[in-house]
């Protein structure tokens, strides 16, 4: 699904990322472990094409990312994102915060995702209205909206409390059984075991 060759980032004179080599299958659910500084964040935000790399080659099912013509476009058809914190919109809905990040969607598709997330009932409520958890898991339901071939998140449970983080991670696993490609930045290496790959990322390489 994906393949890094030799990437090497960095942001100004430190390497933060040195000659990292990568595959990804699809259907994997990997999870990037590491200390805070090790590179992980810059990994990921190359992988999901956030970031240029200073150096290396890229490849997304046989096409070079160097290639694509319209990036915003493959972005919205193949990537998605899930951050630490929400970055959902407060003056709208849950309902209408999905809609948003993909107006064409189906009412019913949204809500078959609100389901299997487990927050039909919470559709009207404001961001404001609900718990962490559930904010993050309409954040996850908005990833989900454009149907993503692979699903990045960084730290997406830092902000959560150990029943809510193990209930994103076994979604992540659900969706991977799925077929969905799944990498994730995590400091939990206990939650980590539930990805089916796990990669320790140290001084910018992969360990
Ligand atoms: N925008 C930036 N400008 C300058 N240096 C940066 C920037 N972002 C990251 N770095 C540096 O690059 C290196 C890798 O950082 P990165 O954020 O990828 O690590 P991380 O493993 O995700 O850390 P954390 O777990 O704390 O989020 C670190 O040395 C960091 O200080």
């Amino acid at each position: 699904m994906i393949k890094a060759l030799n990437i090497s980032h960095n942001y100004d004179k430190d390497t933060a990322l040195d000659n990292v080599c990568l595959e990804i299958e699809k259907g994997d659910f990997i999870c990037l472990i590491g200390e805070s500084g090790s590179g992980k964040t810059t990994l990921l935000s190359i992988l999901s094409t956030l970031l240029k790399p200073k150096k290396g080659n890229l490849f997304f099912e046989d096409l070079e990312y160097k290639n694509i013509k319209n990036i915003d476009e493959f972005r919205q058809k193949n990537i998605g994102f899930i951050f630490q914190f929400h970055y959902l919109i407060n003056y709208l809905n849950l309902f209408e915060n999905v809609k948003l990040a993909n107006q064409k969607a189906q009412d019913k598709d949204i809500l078959k995702i609100f389901s299997l997330l487990d927050i039909e009932n919470l559709k009207d409520k404001f961001p404001t209205e609900i718990s962490g958890g559930q904010r993050q898991r309409a954040a996850i339901a908005r990833a989900l909206i454009n149907k993503p071939k692979v699903l990045f998140a960084d730290e997406p449970t830092g902000n959560l409390d150990s029943k809510n983080a193990k209930t994103v991670f076994e979604l992540f696993k659900k969706l991977s059984n799925e077929g969905m490609t799944i990498i994730v930045a995590t400091h939990n290496k206990e939650l980590a075991q539930t990805a089916n790959k796990i990669y320790e990322v140290k001084d910018g390489k992969i360990k």
